[in-house]
């Protein structure tokens, strides 16, 4: 593998990543995106009224899907897309063919490094996912792939090879991703903290995946990249983001990837309505209470030694385990099921690693 400080950002993966949007608005944001994401063929996923026309700055590769391209392509499958909310930015990674993916939502803009220089925020996710992981030790001095760091005294050197990286979760400056209780307490709270440093979440650990600013290798983990059925119809929103980061750690921890999180920052413009987030959110602050207990106590079978399996397996102990919590996760449960159906659909067994595993993949 190619030593990803050396690589030059014009040519990082230029012809193996999609960036995929999600929008309801026009993408005038892309304009200050030019110098980074030209080079990059866009998936924009129109959410809301498909009549309606989404305005793109002229000089980007892209491909755009409303909610009756969703339809005509998925036929009653598209039932799993969700409608009316930010997480419907998953058909994109089902319907890319890239090797990898990097989301971003459209009231990000570049955010500038301490010393005022304009971040990449891209090139910085590619050198985290084309860098190993470290979820079985933890390194004091944080990713010791970066240059200027290493492994510290003490750290096992059977460990420092590492593991292939699935995810890189990238931060904000600005607005914060604050749930509407934080938000409604501290309405003028900006996140101004610029920490250099980005760290292998470790094994056995979730955490709060947010989707404004995320990348991952989708020929390893995309079938568990599912945001989950939020918005038009449905009791919850605002946790589409969160379910994926929770299956996804699960398997990738069963797997033996790694799941980073820290640089790269975004610039995020606007925060969303506290009240209209508290409607969305506020079953799924009290559901969440037996959510993590739930994703913390899920263990897969050896025989999972591939996403879909894996993530069928957590499906059916969300219908066995949630279903009595609320009938939404008997829907949820179906909808996850029908997502890696519709995902097989798309993307034949062999077009993507995560379907053919070596033996003993899964730890
Ligand atoms: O119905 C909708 C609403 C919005 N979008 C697009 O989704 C992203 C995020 O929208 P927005 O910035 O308005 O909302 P935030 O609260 O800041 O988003 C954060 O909360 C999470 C909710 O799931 C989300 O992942 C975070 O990013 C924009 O691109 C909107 O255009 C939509 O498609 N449909
Ligand atoms: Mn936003």
């Amino acid at each position: 593998m190619a030593d990803p400080a050396t690589i030059s950002p014009a040519t990082l993966l230029k012809d193996e990543l999609d960036i995929v949007i999600p929008t309801i608005r026009n993408l005038d944001f892309l304009e200050m995106w030019r110098p980074f994401f030209q080079p990059y063929h866009l998936i924009i996923v129109q959410d809301g009224d498909p009549s309606k026309a989404i305005k793109v700055p002229e000089g980007f590769d892209y491909e755009l899907y409303n909610r009756n391209d969703i339809n005509r392509i998925l036929g009653p499958k598209a039932s799993c897309i969700s409608f009316k909310d930010s997480a419907c930015r998953c058909f994109g990674y089902m319907i890319s063919k890239k090797k990898y993916i990097y989301t971003i939502d459209d009231d990000c803009f570049v955010a500038k490094d301490p010393s005022g220089k304009d971040i990449n925020a891209l090139e910085q996710h590619i050198k985290n996912l084309l860098s190993p992981s470290t979820p079985f030790f933890f390194n004091t001095l944080y990713d010791p792939y970066r240059a200027g760091a290493d492994f510290v005294r003490g750290y096992p050197f059977s460990l420092r090879e590492g593991v292939p990286t699935a995810v890189s979760h990238g931060l904000w400056l600005n607005i914060p991703d604050y749930d509407a209780p934080t938000q409604l307490v501290k309405p003028l709270e900006r996140n101004t903290r610029y920490v250099d440093a980005v760290m292998t979440i470790p094994k056995g650990t979730l955490f709060p995946m947010c989707g404004m600013n995320l990348a991952f290798d989708r020929e390893l983990i995309g079938p568990a990249m599912y945001f989950g059925l939020m918005g038009d119809g449905q009791p919850i929103g605002r946790y589409d983001d969160m379910w994926a980061g929770w299956c996804t750690k699960v398997i990738c921890d069963h797997l033996g990837w790694g799941v980073k999180t820290g640089l790269p920052y975004i610039w995020h413009s606007k925060a969303s309505n506290p009240f209209v987030n508290l409607r969305k959110e506020y079953k799924g602050i009290y559901w969440q209470e037996e959510l993590i207990p739930f994703f913390q106590s899920v263990t897969l079978p050896k025989d999972c030694t591939s996403v879909q399996k894996c993530y069928t397996e957590i499906a059916k102990q969300v219908k066995a385990k949630l279903g009595k919590v609320d009938d939404y996760f008997n829907k949820l449960a179906d909808a996850m099921v029908t997502w890696i159906e519709a995902w097989d659909e798309l993307n034949p067994s062999g077009a993507s690693k995560s379907s053919d595993l070596p033996n003993g993949a899964s730890k």
